[in-house]
């Protein structure tokens, strides 16, 4: 068994939102697929990834380094020692020869999509979902098909007013979802404030809210926001400053006793675990959003989740940024707390298989092969047409 091809094409994801730090009028994704010469059920195999929003599609990336040295390797060098499928270990190591530690993100992209498309397949090629091959492999043995997930939104858009956000986040849970994501930092804090409240309003009892100031903050800024954001009861305040800024998050944890949420900007099992050794991270409290498709890939994401259990933090405190269904199964095979979802943004890659609902902010995983991507009509129709 071989892989036989492996195609990218960059995608437009954009819109007319901003958080605090971007805004999202140019954004694309990287679409891969990996082709291999198995057939199952009277089809070839093909693996999909994509990266989530954020950091743009990074074909120039894999055309230039990973996607040679993957095809140019001898096939057999990429196969399971213990299984007739490819090793996804194994393929990882050789997209990162002669790749020099440190300096983790774009070609962190690269990998963790084309890693993406790997699992896709090997779970395919098992002839099972892939939580299901990850709980056997890698958890307990059973996977819990019950995920959370909250709804990511609230950016800051042209005109939208405050009536426009009640109507978005009010739209949220009238379709199942109990925890709602806004954005902050994009406007002062008093009118913050006032978008908060205004949220705060509509939630029952049981639902809360998140806030994301994408990292604007410095460690004054920071505070101040700490100050005000105590007196709501939010889900978490999240990536308030730099990522990399690992001293300001653990000062911030002296001025905010409620739950803080960072990581989805490290990009590295090292990155990742210099937060756990300085940011000042509550494994009691926080949450972790490292987001496996811009940090090398599960590969990678499975050096991190054994990184926490070391440092004594539980799989359970992490809830990847993203919203892709490559999380999705990783939260059901491996037991994190949940996944990112953006109701109404970056379509038709984000989301669930057709015919999944939300309900109390918990969605159940249907038994497709792989990852689900064939269960979802519109993101397979775009995997389709790149390469079946
Ligand atoms: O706005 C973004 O860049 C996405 C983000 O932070 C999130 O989903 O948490
Ligand atoms: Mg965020």
């Amino acid at each position: 068994m071989k892989i036989v091809d492996i195609v990218e094409t960059t995608r437009p994801i954009q819109s007319n939102i901003r958080n605090a730090y971007i805004d999202f009028s140019k954004m694309t994704l990287s679409l891969v697929a990996v082709v291999t010469d198995v057939v199952r059920d009277g089809k070839r195999v093909v693996g999909y990834g994509f990266n989530s929003n954020g950091r743009y599609g990074q074909g120039a990336l894999m055309r230039e380094r990973f996607l040679p040295r993957l095809l140019e390797a001898d096939p057999a060098t990429l196969l399971d020692a213990e299984r007739d499928n490819l090793d996804p270990h194994k393929v990882w190591a050789t997209m990162m020869t002669n790749e020099k530690p440190g300096g983790h993100g774009e070609r962190s992209v690269a990998v963790g999509t084309i890693d993406m498309a790997v699992w896709d397949a090997v779970a395919k090629i098992e002839g099972k979902p892939l939580f299901q091959l990850l709980a056997e492999r890698y958890g307990t043995g059973t996977p819990n098909r019950k995920v959370f997930v909250y709804a990511a939104g609230g950016y800051y858009w042209p005109g939208q007013g405050i009536e426009g956000l009640e109507r978005e986040m009010r739209s949220y849970l009238d379709r199942g979802y109990s925890v709602v994501k806004k954005k902050i930092g994009g406007a002062s804090l008093a009118e913050d404030c006032k978008r908060i409240e205004a949220v705060l309003k509509l939630l029952g009892p049981g639902q809360k809210l998140a806030v994301d100031a994408n990292g604007r903050f410095d460690l004054k800024t920071a505070i101040e926001y700490a100050k005000a954001l105590s007196q709501y009861d939010l889900f978490w305040y999240e990536e308030a400053g730099d990522p990399l800024d690992y001293a300001l998050q653990a000062e911030l944890a002296n001025h905010y006793a409620g739950p803080m949420a960072t990581g989805e900007n490290l990009f590295s099992m090292q990155d990742a675990r210099n937060l756990i050794r300085y940011g000042g991270m509550r494994p009691d409290r926080d949450w972790l959003q490292f987001d496996c498709a811009l940090s090398y890939g599960l590969v990678e994401y499975l050096r991190t989740l054994e990184m926490l259990k070391e440092n004594g933090w539980s799989p359970s405190r992490c809830v990847p940024h993203g919203g892709h269904q490559m999380s999705l199964a990783i939260a059901a095979g491996l037991g994190l707390g949940g996944n990112e979802s953006y109701p109404d943004l970056f379509q038709p890659y984000g989301g669930f298989p057709d015919g999944v609902k939300v309900d109390n902010s918990h969605v159940l995983l249907p038994e497709l092969p792989g990852i689900g991507f064939e269960g979802k009509a519109d993101l397979y129709a775009e995997m389709k047409a790149l390469a079946a």
